[in-house]
Parts: C-alpha cells; structure tokens; sequence
C-alpha cells in the first residue's frame, strides 16, 4: 500500500570465531525473504546503542562462554542504560540465537540470559514456532534459535557449520518473525 513503511529488523550478533555468525546470516536471509521487510545484520561490536531505536524487531545472538553470553555481547548490553531509561525499546518485538560446542553445555541457560535483557527493556520476546516437524524436533529449542557445533579437530581445519536442519530453523525464524511484524502493523 502507498505510504506504507517497511518493517526493520536487526540481527546482532557477537562471535568469536564465525560460528555463531552463520546464525545471524541465516535469521537475516529468512527475514529478508517476506516481502517489505528491511534488515540490517551487523556484530554488536560495531553497533552503537542509539541504533536499535529505528528497529521493529530485534534479534540478538552470541556463543556461549561458561553457560552465559559471551563477554563482548554482555559489554553491549550494559551499553544500554540510556535506552532502558528512555523506554526506547519498550514494545519492539525480540529473539535471540546461541552457539555452545557440546549439546549440554549451557545452550538453554545462554538463550534464556540473552533474553532477559529484552524483558527489562519492555520488549516483546517471541518464541520460536512449536512443534518442528520430526526432522528439525531435535534441533528445536522454545528459548530461541540454537546450534552445538563441535570444536575444530585442529587450529588449521576449516571452520566447522550448523547442522542444516539448525540452518532451516534459524531461516525460518527470521521469516516467521518479519511475517509477525507485518501482520501486528
Ligand atoms: C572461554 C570459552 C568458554 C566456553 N564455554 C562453553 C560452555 O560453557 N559450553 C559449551 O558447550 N561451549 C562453550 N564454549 C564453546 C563455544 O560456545 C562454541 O565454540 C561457540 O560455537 C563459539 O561460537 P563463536 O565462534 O560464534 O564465538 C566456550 C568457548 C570458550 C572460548
């Protein structure tokens, strides 16, 4: 329709060593497959706070260090008083991706401390869809996108992915979250 916005999602991320990034690039690439959606991905490290503010939705997302999100993710969030106090996020809708190297390693804890930040601000936090079908139900998590991606056999070996059906879930939530959007607009 004439005069209509697009809707602007951002998916932020902190990774230190690309794995958690292939979640971003994914999120990204579902949001940006629904038509009128505009997305900015960017490492967190490179965004400054003020920047949210244009944003519908947020989507933020680390590896995990010790169970809880990893230090350069944690700096941007105490970066984040002044938009607290100002309620400047209050209402945008928000979701959260993680990377752990072993299956039990924190991933739950981690998605649930990335989120937390989003319930103070006042944000809308959306889950990921329910029931996956009976290949991706093993890879689904309810806290948010999830991969554990084994440790490199060595410091020279290619960097190790997602499996695909963690790819697919983290595409298809980028998309059902721009598809959300739009329909609460
Ligand atoms: C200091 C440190 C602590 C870590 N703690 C955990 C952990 O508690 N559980 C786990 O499964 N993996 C842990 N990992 C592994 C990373 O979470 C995992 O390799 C992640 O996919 C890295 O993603 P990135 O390259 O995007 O940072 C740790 C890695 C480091 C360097």
């Amino acid at each position: 329709m004439e005069g209509e916005r697009n809707m602007r999602i951002f998916v932020g991320y902190a990774s230190m060593n690309g794995h958690t990034k292939f979640l971003a690039d994914e999120i990204a690439a579902g949001a940006r497959s629904v038509t009128g959606t505009e997305v900015v991905q960017k490492a967190v490290k490179d965004t400054s706070p003020s920047e949210l503010e244009a944003f519908d939705a947020i989507i933020w997302g680390s590896s995990g260090v010790f169970g809880n999100p990893n230090p350069e993710m944690v700096q941007f969030f105490v970066q984040l008083g002044q938009q607290w106090f100002m309620r400047k996020l209050e209402g945008k809708f928000g979701g959260v991706f993680g990377t752990t190297s072993t299956a039990h390693g924190g991933i739950e804890n981690l998605l649930r401390a990335l989120a937390a930040p989003m319930h103070h601000h006042g944000m809308i936090v959306v889950s990921p869809p329910s029931l996956p079908d009976e290949k991706h139900a093993l890879y689904a998590c309810p806290y948010g996108i999830a991969a554990t991606i084994p440790v490199e056999a060595s410091k020279d070996a290619p960097i190790n992915k997602p499996r695909e059906e963690e790819l697919d879930l983290a595409r298809h939530y980028g998309q059902y979250m721009a598809t959300l959007l739009k329909s609460s607009k």
